[in-house]
């Protein structure tokens, strides 16, 4: 194979027999994953199911847990959690630039503020922003470090409904203009459904449902809700 053809087919992420415990209890059971480079991908579950772990495996962030299998996944990666992890001490420039060096560092800082839609606020306290401001500039911190995957725990999870529509916009755009490989963990279908180009439901420590979104057609959207609410095992008739 050409090395450029490689590269193009070469996946983000490779995961092969994960494993992982808490106190003699499998929490996932052998998960075989594929994240394509540049893919949009979104993991749904129900509570406990392991989402976050297997989010904090692929990240590396799971040190000291119980577990084995195989992982491959790029070196630049950037994680956002529910709440934006902002430093309270500092100003919204600094918090973004955290760790980062270089002279052209503070201009892209403040080109990814601009990006989110902050320009001008890189002064700011976080007590002084909105929590969609304060996840807005959580994704420029990640953005300024050009991550290959972004991996983005329930990270509209605290926002209210109208915040979190302008957000997916917002990632979604984001997402387009930069190409990172993304995965979404959410409790929300809906969010998955508009997002993610592709689906995947945890359930019993695996990926048991693998469904690849097309948003087209005027039901699309319906269809795809229903499928995913099945696999959920979850009904929206009354009792
Ligand atoms: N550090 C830990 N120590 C002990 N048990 C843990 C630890 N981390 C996770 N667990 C357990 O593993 C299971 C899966 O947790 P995880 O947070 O991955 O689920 P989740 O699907 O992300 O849930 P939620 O949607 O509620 O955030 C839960 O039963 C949880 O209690």
């Amino acid at each position: 194979m050409a090395p450029h053809t490689e590269q193009l087919t070469r996946p983000a992420v490779r995961l092969r027999g994960l494993t992982r415990s808490f106190e003699g209890r499998t929490v996932l059971d052998g998960v075989d994953l594929d994240l394509p480079a540049g893919q949009f991908t979104a993991l749904l579950g129900h509570s406990g199911s392991g989402k976050s772990t297997l989010l904090r495996a692929i990240a590396g962030i799971d040190h000291g847990v119980a577990g084995s299998g195989t992982l491959t996944a790029p070196e630049r990666v950037s994680v956002v959690f529910q709440d934006s992890r902002l430093l309270p001490w500092r100003r919204i420039l600094p918090n973004v630039l955290l760790g980062l060096d270089g002279k052209d560092a503070g201009e892209r800082g403040r080109a990814a503020l601009a990006e989110v839609g902050l320009g001008g606020r890189e002064r700011a306290w976080p007590s002084e922003l909105s929590g969609g401001e304060q996840q807005r500039a959580a994704l420029a911190r990640s953005l300024v470090r050009e991550p290959e995957l972004l991996l983005a725990d329930e990270p509209f999870g605290a926002l209210d409904a109208l915040t979190r529509i302008k957000m997916h916009a917002l990632l979604r755009q984001l997402w387009e203009r930069h190409r990172p490989s993304v995965l979404l963990v959410t409790h929300d279908v809906d969010e998955a459904i508009v997002l993610a180009d592709r689906v995947l439901v945890l359930e019993d420590g695996r990926i048991g449902l693998d469904l690849t979104v097309d948003r087209d057609g005027p039901d699309a959207h319906r269809a795809y809700r229903g499928r995913l609410l099945k696999a959920l095992g979850v009904s929206e008739d009354a009792p």
